[in-house]
């Protein structure tokens, strides 16, 4: 999105100067993650975050979801700072977590429960969303009994449903195989485009963040100090085959050196 277009848009989520570390018990030593960053995303937006191992990718989504606090700074959800954020952002994590006893009908109807919904209408309500994504005839099935891309869009259901605008979607696909890893991105964009939700997603996979992201966020130096971001130059809707066009591809020679010099240091 060019910076003009994202002025017009409303800010979802923002970091105010936002400084992090992780400290150990006896408060002696610390980790520093993030000095004093600033940063927005607006709304309908689908960032990716690409960076090396420990750059501090989880750590930004646990600050997001409020399982962590900034020692200083502020962060906005919808224009607001929020020093309760618990509950307040639909998170997909890495494992889809899913309950191994509940059915697939259960499990997807966890966060209208956690509403205090009745259990019968919680389950009446997930039983079309079932279908929409692909998960039609499955209700009464368990989570071993699915496939792994199965699971994932059961973990992606329950993470819409907890009503947020706003979802982080932590290495969803990393687990899948390559062929049900493309259905997926192609799935995922469908959803995306239908639910005008704004998405903030971790990968490791720069071809999976050129075909999915309006913004590229790269993590590298730590602490991160200001957040590299690249604009991917592609229109939508788009194909996989986009990512042929020789700008692309120039792109990700660009992204893979970025990463692998912060990796070699
Ligand atoms: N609870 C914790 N206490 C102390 N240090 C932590 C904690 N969680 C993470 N760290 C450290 O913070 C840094 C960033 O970790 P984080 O999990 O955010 O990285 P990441 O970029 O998500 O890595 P990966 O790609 O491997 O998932 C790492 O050096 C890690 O060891």
């Amino acid at each position: 999105m060019s910076k003009c277009g994202q002025e017009k848009r409303k800010k979802v989520l923002e970091f105010q100067n936002v400084t992090f570390s992780y400290k150990d018990k006896q408060q002696t030593e610390s980790t520093p993650i993030l000095q004093r960053v600033n940063t927005a995303i607006y709304e309908r937006e689908f960032i990716t975050i690409i960076g090396a191992s420990g750059s501090g990718k989880s750590t930004l989504f646990r600050l997001i979801t409020g399982l962590e606090n900034p020692d200083e700074g502020h962060i906005l959800l919808n224009g607001e700072a929020e020093e309760h954020r618990l509950g307040k952002v639909g998170y997909m994590p890495q494992q889809d977590l899913l309950l191994p006893w509940r059915t697939i009908q259960e499990n997807a109807a966890l966060p209208i429960e956690l509403k205090r919904v009745r259990k019968e209408e919680a389950y009446k309500r997930v039983l079309p969303l079932l279908e929409e994504f692909g998960l039609e005839g499955m209700e009464n099935r368990f989570p071993h009994e699915l496939s792994g891309g199965m699971r994932q869009r059961v973990s992606f259901l329950r993470a819409t449903l907890s009503g947020s605008n706003i979802l982080l979607l932590d290495e969803p696909f990393s687990a899948l195989d390559a062929i049900t890893r493309l259905s997926m991105q192609e799935w995922l964009m469908e959803q995306w485009e239908k639910q005008k939700t704004t998405v903030v997603f971790i990968t490791h996979d720069v071809n999976e963040a050129l075909f999915l992201s309006d913004r590229i966020f790269v993590f590298g130096e730590k602490p991160i100090r200001t957040l590299q971001e690249v604009d991917v130059p592609l229109g939508r809707p788009r194909s996989l085959k986009d990512l042929n066009q020789p700008s692309l591809i120039e792109l990700k020679d660009q992204l893979l050196e970025q990463l692998r010099g912060k990796v070699m240091g």
